[in-house]
């Protein structure tokens, strides 16, 4: 009978709270080991981004900065946690909520209305940007185009290129974006696989100019979600191995430059999105899909000789020059 109680005891006290000993339990942090309650977990939540944000000088008074709003539930915390924190803490930060329409019916346009309540919940002021008005082409007309198979690489480059050209539009500072852990540690294991030395070394930092999206990145996370389950550090730890990475000195790294055509920064003469949007535009959509020899001679992801004048270059340079003076990076959470 004792021993029952104290059974019960021990489940009583491990079920509380390991902050504030009052509340029940709702989850197990991985990072801590610590079982939280829901109302301790939003504070340390809140608290932790607050810090990271003032230890690494993320914002500065008077800045604009855009949140890149999927709709999803990342970026809609991030708009809510950062509208918060800068009228808690008095950052002196002007928001902006930048949504790219990839044009996918029944699935962003859905989304779209979710970060239209964000607009009045928060008071942010909404940007949308479509692939349609950039690029001439929404992304059910390439999956038309080029089929279910390849279409990610599409959608991931116009994307991640589409927010750097909203930023401009918007003439913000900064672009923040919802990448949780799991997002990280995939790319930390994405870049290993590759043997792609250069992003893996920025891959992990908290200011960086490239997300390198692609449909291999979903093998990459069915197997960190795995990992999970056994080790739910797994994930964390994953980043701290590409954080505490380092780059031999004598490794030969790509340079970084801008595209010749539409001024984006790119490590080869042309970058990937106007290299596919160059196969769309000719009718060959698969031209820049995979690894392709380029102009510079080197293996790569872009650079294929250039063709014909494409849709691009309607919006190309002068746009994209003015970003690189007014924009400096985006900054992944
Ligand atoms: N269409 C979009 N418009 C604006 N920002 C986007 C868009 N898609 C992705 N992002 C940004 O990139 C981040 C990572 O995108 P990802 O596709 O991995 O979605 P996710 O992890 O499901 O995040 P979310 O839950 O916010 O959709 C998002 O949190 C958001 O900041």
């Amino acid at each position: 009978m004792a021993t029952m109680e104290k059974a019960r005891r021990r489940t009583t006290a491990s079920s509380l709270c390991a902050i504030c000993n009052q509340n029940k339990a709702a989850l197990k942090r991985p990072k801590t080991a610590q079982q939280i309650c829901r109302e301790c977990f939003y504070s340390v939540f809140e608290d932790e981004i607050h810090n990271v944000i003032t230890e690494n000088n993320l914002f500065k008074s008077g800045e604009r900065v855009a949140i890149g709003a999927s709709g999803g539930k990342d970026s809609t915390v991030l708009a809510y946690v950062l509208s918060k924190l800068n009228h808690v803490h008095n950052y002196g930060v002007e928001f902006f909520l930048l949504s790219i329409d990839e044009g996918i019916s029944g699935y962003r346009d859905d989304s779209l209305e979710t970060v239209k309540r964000n607009e009045i919940q928060y008071g942010l002021p909404l940007k949308i940007v479509s692939y349609k008005d950039l690029y001439g082409w929404t992304m059910d007309e390439i999956v038309k185009a080029i089929g279910l198979k390849n279409n990610c690489t599409f959608c991931g480059v116009f994307r991640r290129q589409a927010l750097d050209r909203g930023a401009s539009l918007l003439k913000v500072d900064k672009l923040v974006t919802g990448h949780n852990a799991d997002d990280i540690a995939e790319t930390v294991l994405l870049n290993i696989l590759r043997g792609d030395i250069a992003r893996l070394g920025r891959c992990t930092y908290i200011t960086t100019g490239i997300y390198s999206p692609n449909a291999y990145r979903g093998f990459a996370r069915e197997f960190i979600k795995d990992l999970e389950r056994i080790r739910p550090r797994a994930i964390l730890d994953i980043i701290k191995s590409g954080e505490n990475f380092r780059i031999a000195t004598s490794t030969k790294m790509p340079e970084q430059g801008t595209c010749e055509r539409c001024g984006y920064i790119s490590s080869q003469e042309w970058c990937k999105a106007c290299v596919l949007l160059d196969g769309l535009n000719r009718g060959l959509p698969k031209l820049g899909i995979g690894r392709t020899k380029t102009i510079n001679g080197g293996g790569g992801s872009g650079g294929v000789k250039p063709g014909t004048k494409s849709r691009l270059s309607n919006v190309g340079m002068k746009e994209s020059r003015t970003r690189s003076r007014q924009y400096s990076g985006s900054v992944d959470f």
